[in-house]
């Protein structure tokens, strides 16, 4: 039990282990630049978060409330080694002082357990760290029966402490964070996105590593695809770097298709196609001042990525490609996916323009793709470039949702269905039935409900209801079904 009346609490944020090791300049740009990135990260949840830089540590003091948002998005922050959680108590004058506030917050974590406490210290104290070791450790030990005692080799709990002048740091929880380099630090990227596991993994490790990660995805022609990219793009952005602005950009690719149709030999026709996304992609990035395309290939991961294909694809521009999954084995994609909570996207993502990829080639020839590429009408591919869509990636939602047009209800009848889609846990309460079926179910579950009955789909800002129940309205014939958004 905490008696104290405690109001903030404090998260210590420690440097990526690869920034401490830096020059101190490029030391120090990293450090203000994860800084920047906290500041907005952490406005955006409250104005009320205070936040302080340090050579080796940022710390954050929040309100209780928000303790739980600002947890989640610190370790979803790159740039981060390790997230602490601290009490903070000020005033810390004596040995007294310290030992009866710490006893009072961390006697209940060495009930029937062996502890160790271990102590910093900075300031100009009377005393040193051993000492604050020693009496916190002696007087916990007399205070609590139930303990286990003192064990300095190989104790249960750890009771970490920081003494900065007056102030005592109680560190009450640890956590890994995400790692990699502050967002923004390493110039940017433009990702080829093609929804699946390959091309997610890719960007979120691009991000990962502190690369700021523009989107492109080339239309082949499915609604569904395009819904599915969009929403899978926004969702990356939105956990792991919101703390940018990045563009998402749509290109029309329905005409590039029937243009290889009519120009390109069939085995050809998968690299021809690829070689178009990566030329129309560098036109773009370059206009945009973007220096790099990322793909999510992978060296034989299936029969046209071999290593000749790919080079192939990479000889027909000049802009440095980066393909960070070249070497990874799928499992090893597909559990970084499920981490990342893009598996689910992955697994929905609908399969496009299949025809393509038939009979390709494995181990294609430099001479016969140059002579396929001149028989090919550029004129088209220009087209689609001077028609591309670029986009703020917080745009993209609201954008699909105008393709969408079902009815919006704010009230359900009382025979209606509520169907809460989200991919949370909670499940909305209504007046009337309401179901809980993820969005990633929902194409699998639709087809088990009763077609006599009405459904409203529900989700936080109704965009992804339109464009899921648009989804089932367009593809699968339903017209059963519309749009929840109950008034605030
Ligand atoms: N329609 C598209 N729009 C944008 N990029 C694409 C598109 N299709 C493919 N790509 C890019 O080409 C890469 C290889 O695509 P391909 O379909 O051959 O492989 P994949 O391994 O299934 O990709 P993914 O798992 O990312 O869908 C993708 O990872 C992506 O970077």
């Amino acid at each position: 039990m905490v008696e104290n009346d405690i109001k903030t609490q404090k998260f210590i944020v420690k440097y990526f282990t690869e920034i401490m090791i830096k020059g101190d300049s490029a030391k120090k740009q990293m450090i203000n630049q994860l800084y920047q990135n906290l500041q907005k990260i952490s406005s955006n949840i409250s104005k009320d978060i205070q936040i302080k830089k340090f050579f080796d540590k940022i710390e954050l003091v929040t309100p209780l409330q928000f303790v739980d948002d600002l947890r989640v998005k610190l370790l979803e922050t790159s740039g981060i080694e390790q997230v602490l959680e601290a009490i903070q108590v000020d005033n810390m004058e004596t040995l007294d002082d310290i030992k009866i506030k710490v006893d009072e917050f961390m006697r209940h974590t060495i009930d029937n357990k062996t502890f160790v406490v271990r102590a910093k210290r900075v300031g100009t104290q009377d005393f040193k760290s051993t000492n604050i070791e020693q009496t916190v450790g002696g007087y916990m030990l007399a205070m609590n029966k139930n303990s286990k005692g003192v064990d300095l080799k190989n104790a249960d709990v750890t009771i970490n402490l920081e003494l900065e002048h007056k102030k005592l740091n109680i560190i009450t929880k640890k956590y890994f964070g995400m790692g990699g380099f502050p967002l923004g630090t390493q110039g940017d990227i433009l990702s080829l996105m093609s929804g699946g596991f390959d091309s997610t993994v890719a960007s979120y490790l691009a991000i990962k590593r502190g690369v700021k990660t523009h989107f492109i995805f080339f239309n082949l022609g499915g609604l569904a695809h395009e819904i599915g990219v969009k929403q899978v793009a926004w969702y990356l952005w939105n956990r792991f770097a919101s703390s940018h602005q990045v563009s998402f950009i749509t290109v029309p690719f329905e005409d590039v298709v029937s243009q290889i149709f009519k120009d390109i030999s069939p085995s050809y026709m998968g690299v021809m196609l690829k070689r178009l996304m990566i030329q129309a992609s560098q036109n773009i990035a370059k206009d945009l001042k973007i220096d790099a395309l990322l793909t999510g290939e992978s060296v034989a991961q299936v029969s046209s990525q071999t290593l000749r294909n790919l080079s192939l694809i990479d000889s027909a521009s000049n802009m440095l490609i980066l393909r960070p999954l070249a070497m990874m084995s799928k499992p090893d994609i597909i559990d970084i996916a499920t981490k990342i909570g893009t598996r689910k996207f992955a697994e929905a993502m609908p399969e496009y323009c299949g025809v393509i990829s038939q009979n390709p080639v494995t181990f294609g020839s430099y001479d016969r793709v140059e002579k396929e590429a001149k028989a090919f009408d550029y004129s088209v591919l220009d087209e689609a470039v001077k028609q591309a869509k670029i986009k703020n990636i917080n745009e993209v939602l609201d954008d699909i949702c105008e393709i969408g047009s079902l009815e919006v209800v704010t009230e359900p009848s009382k025979d209606d269905i509520v169907i809460d889609i989200r991919q949370n846990i909670d499940c909305i309460k209504t007046s009337v039935e309401t179901l809980k079926i993820p969005f990633y179910n929902l194409k699998k579950e639709f087809k088990t409900l009763s077609k006599e009955k009405t459904y409203l789909l529900y989700c936080d800002k109704g965009v992804l209801s339109q464009l899921h129940g648009q989804f089932l309205k367009d593809s699968e014939g339903y017209s059963n079904i519309k749009v929840y958004r109950p008034k605030q």
